[in-house]
């Protein structure tokens, strides 16, 4: 799996995501979410996969341990190297998307990766006290989830940077934390709330970044995306 920031195709229709790419040059690691996936299903996964690039497919299943098993075992067949459940559908459904990914993968193939997303990055602490009802800090909260993640055998978490170092500490740094709500120092927070800037995600303990807007609403938007690589590599 490549480690350069992972472009959110939040796009409403397949062409319109295959203009967007079409200035790039080099294979590029994208993610898609439910927005572009609802409306092209799988063929969006096989053509960006036949286009070289590596794919995050970030449907964020959370139904019981039964039906999340089956879901990704069907999501398993697609190619998609990562996908990824809600901590909040509990440890026994982490436990059955893991096996169900093992049971659609065929021999001799490696299973994609797949991660708990804990609390979203457009969560503030107060929101998640409130109406989630969880009397604690959101750190606490997301390292709570990541524990959960690792003990179900899932490789990661999505989580914002500001929990990233804490993270390692509990989970170890083979343990992924990819990591949205990323924004230049400059740029519109938009509906984020635990934002950072690509240098500090680097710094701070991010295994991985996402960005969508920063780069998919640019004047340039390669020009955007060589400079958040930049500033991503150079913390390295
Ligand atoms: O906690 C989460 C989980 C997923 N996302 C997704 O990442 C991108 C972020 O897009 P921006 O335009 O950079 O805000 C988007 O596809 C979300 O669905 C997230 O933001 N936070």
């Amino acid at each position: 799996m490549k480690n350069s920031p992972i472009i959110a195709l939040d796009f409403a229709s397949a062409n319109d995501a295959y203009s967007f790419l079409s200035p790039f040059e080099q294979s590029l690691f994208v993610k898609v979410g439910m927005e572009l996936y609802l409306q092209e299903g799988p063929a969006i996964v096989y053509k960006l996969k036949e286009m070289g690039h590596d794919v995050f497919l970030d449907l964020k299943l959370h139904d019981i341990p039964n039906t999340v098993g089956q879901a990704m075992k069907g999501l398993a067949r697609l190619g998609a190297d990562l996908v990824n459940v809600h901590a909040a559908g509990g440890a026994a459904m982490m436990v059955a998307a893991r096996e169900g990914l093992e049971a659609g993968t065929s021999a001799g193939n490696k299973r994609p990766s797949i991660l708990a997303v804990t609390q979203l990055t457009s969560t503030s602490e107060k929101q998640m006290q409130e109406e989630q009802l969880i009397q604690t800090s959101i750190d606490a909260s997301v390292v709570h989830y990541a524990k959960l993640a690792k003990s179900a055998g899932l490789d990661g978490v999505v989580c914002s940077v500001l929990e990233a170092k804490q993270i390692v500490e509990a989970c170890g740094n083979e343990f992924l934390r990819v990591t949205p709500g990323i924004r230049l120092a400059q740029g519109e927070a938009h509906d984020q709330i635990r934002v950072a800037t690509p240098s500090n995600a680097r710094l701070l303990g991010s295994s991985h970044i996402v960005v969508g807007r920063a780069i998919t609403k640019a004047e340039n938007p390669v020009e955007s995306y060589e400079n958040i690589l930049k500033m991503w590599e150079e913390q390295a």
